[in-house]
C-alpha cells in the first residue's frame, strides 16, 4: 500500500499526472468488528480505526491531495486553522512536501499530542486569543488576502475528495455499504465527504446500496442540532468544540440525503463510549472519536436501531492524541516496592 494518489482510488481523486504525489501512505485503515458493541446492541458493528493513518486521524486522506495540489501549484505557504488535527496533518504533510506552514490554534484549547507533532513538524504556532470559528474566520481572510494554500476544508473541496476514500475502503471490506454510519460531527466536513463518498461508490463503483449516516456533536457544541451558530462551544472532546461548522450545509445535505440524523450525546456518554471500546475492543481513540459509538448507543437505547443492522463507525482520532483525557480522571495502581513476592501478592497469584 503506498498511500491513496497512488491506489486504485485514484481515479476518484483531483490529481493528474503532474500532481506530484506528497504522501506518507494515509489509508488502508483497519476496520474491526465489535463482538462487545455487537452484543450490546444485536447488530453488526464494525470500527473504522481513522487513528491508524500516519499522523493519527482521518484528516490524512484530505491533505495528502490538498498539500500535494498546493505544491504542484507552487504554493510557498500553507495555511490552516485547527482544533488540533488538521493543523498535525498539514504540518505533516507540508514537512513532506517541503513547504512551510502555518497553523491557527485556539490557545489552550488544543490536545497535547496534537500540539506536539505540529511543533515537531515545523509549523509556525499561532496561537489565537479566542475559538476554533475565530480562527477560522482569520485563516480565510488571511487567504483572502495573501498568496498562502489554505487546506483547511471550507471551500477546499480537494480535502473532501479525499476523504471520500474512507467509504470506498468500507465497501471494498465488507462487499457493500453497511445499513447505517456513524460518525462524530465538529465542522461538517468529514460526514459530507463520507456520505459523497458512498454516492460516488453506488454510481460510479461496486457499491449496490448506501447507508443512513448518522452525525453526532457533543451536547455543549451542537449547533447543527439546535439549528443556531453556538457562541461559546464546551465540551471536553477538544475535536469537536466548534460553534459554527464550516461546511453546514454539506452536514444537512448528508443527514437529509441519506435519510439520516445528526444527534448530541453528553460529554459523559462521548467518555462512557471512549473507555469502553478501548476496554472491550483494544481499541485506544481520541475523546471526540467515541461521539459515533456514544451515539450509537444512544439511539439503540431509545430503540432507533433495527436489530440485525450492520453498522460502521468512524473511530475519527487515535487516543495518543489527548493522553490527558486518558489520565485527567486519574487511575487506580499499586504502589509496591521491587520484591517479586511483594508484586505477586499485589496481584492475588501468590
Ligand atoms: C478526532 C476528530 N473527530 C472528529 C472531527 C470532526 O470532523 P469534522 O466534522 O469534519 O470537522 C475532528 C475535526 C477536527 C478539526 O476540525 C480540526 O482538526 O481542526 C477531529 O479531529
Amino acid at each position: 500500500w503506498h498511500g491513496l494518489i497512488d491506489s486504485a482510488y485514484r481515479r476518484w481523486l483531483p490529481v493528474t499526472d503532474d500532481t506530484p504525489a506528497v504522501s506518507l501512505h494515509e489509508g488502508n485503515t483497519p476496520l474491526l468488528r465489535s463482538a462487545h458493541l455487537s452484543g450490546l446492541t444485536g447488530c453488526d458493528v464494525w470500527l473504522k480505526v481513522e487513528g491508524a493513518n500516519p499522523t493519527g486521524s482521518f484528516k490524512d486522506r484530505g491533505m495528502t491531495i490538498a498539500v500535494s495540489r498546493a505544491a504542484q501549484a507552487g504554493a510557498e505557504l500553507v495555511v490552516c486553522a485547527s482544533t488540533g488535527n488538521t493543523s498535525a496533518s498539514a504540518a505533516a504533510y507540508a514537512a513532506r512536501a517541503g513547504l512551510a506552514a502555518a497553523v491557527l490554534i485556539p490557545r489552550g484549547a488544543v490536545a497535547l499530542g496534537k500540539l506536539g507533532q505540529a511543533v515537531r513538524y515545523g509549523a509556525r504556532i499561532v496561537e489565537i486569543d479566542g475559538t476554533f470559528d475565530d480562527c477560522l474566520r482569520v485563516a480565510r481572510e488571511l487567504a483572502a488576502h495573501h498568496p498562502v494554500a489554505l487546506v483547511n476544508s471550507v471551500r477546499n473541496e480537494l480535502r473532501l475528495a479525499g476523504q471520500r476514500t474512507v467509504a470506498y475502503e468500507i465497501v471494498d471490506a465488507l462487499g457493500d455499504a453497511p445499513d447505517i454510519h456513524c460518525l462524530p460531527v465538529g465542522n461538517g466536513g468529514n460526514i459530507t465527504a463520507t456520505w459523497h463518498g458512498y454516492r460516488t461508490y453506488a454510481a460510479e463503483g461496486p457499491a449496490t446500496r448506501v447507508p443512513r449516516l448518522w452525525g453526532f456533536q457533543a451536547a455543549g457544541a451542537a449547533p447543527l442540532v439546535t439549528g443556531a451558530p453556538v457562541a461559546e462551544p464546551a465540551t471536553a472532546a477538544s475535536a469537536i468544540r466548534v460553534g459554527n461548522p464550516a461546511t453546514w450545509d454539506g452536514a444537512v445535505a448528508a443527514r437529509d440525503e441519506s435519510g439520516g440524523l445528526i444527534a448530541a450525546v453528553t460529554d459523559e456518554q462521548i467518555f462512557a463510549a471512549y473507555r469502553m471500546i478501548a476496554r472491550h475492543d483494544g481499541v485506544f481513540a481520541e475523546p471526540a472519536s467515541a461521539a459515533g459509538v456514544a451515539g450509537l448507543l444512544d439511539q439503540h437505547e431509545r430503540g432507533n436501531v433495527p436489530a440485525g443492522s450492520r453498522v460502521v463507525v468512524t473511530l475519527s482520532g487515535d487516543g495518543l492524541k489527548d493522553p490527558d483525557a486518558s489520565l485527567r480522571d486519574g487511575y487506580d495502581s499499586t504502589r509496591t516496592g521491587a520484591a517479586t513476592g511483594e508484586v505477586a501478592r499485589a496481584l492475588n497469584l501468590a
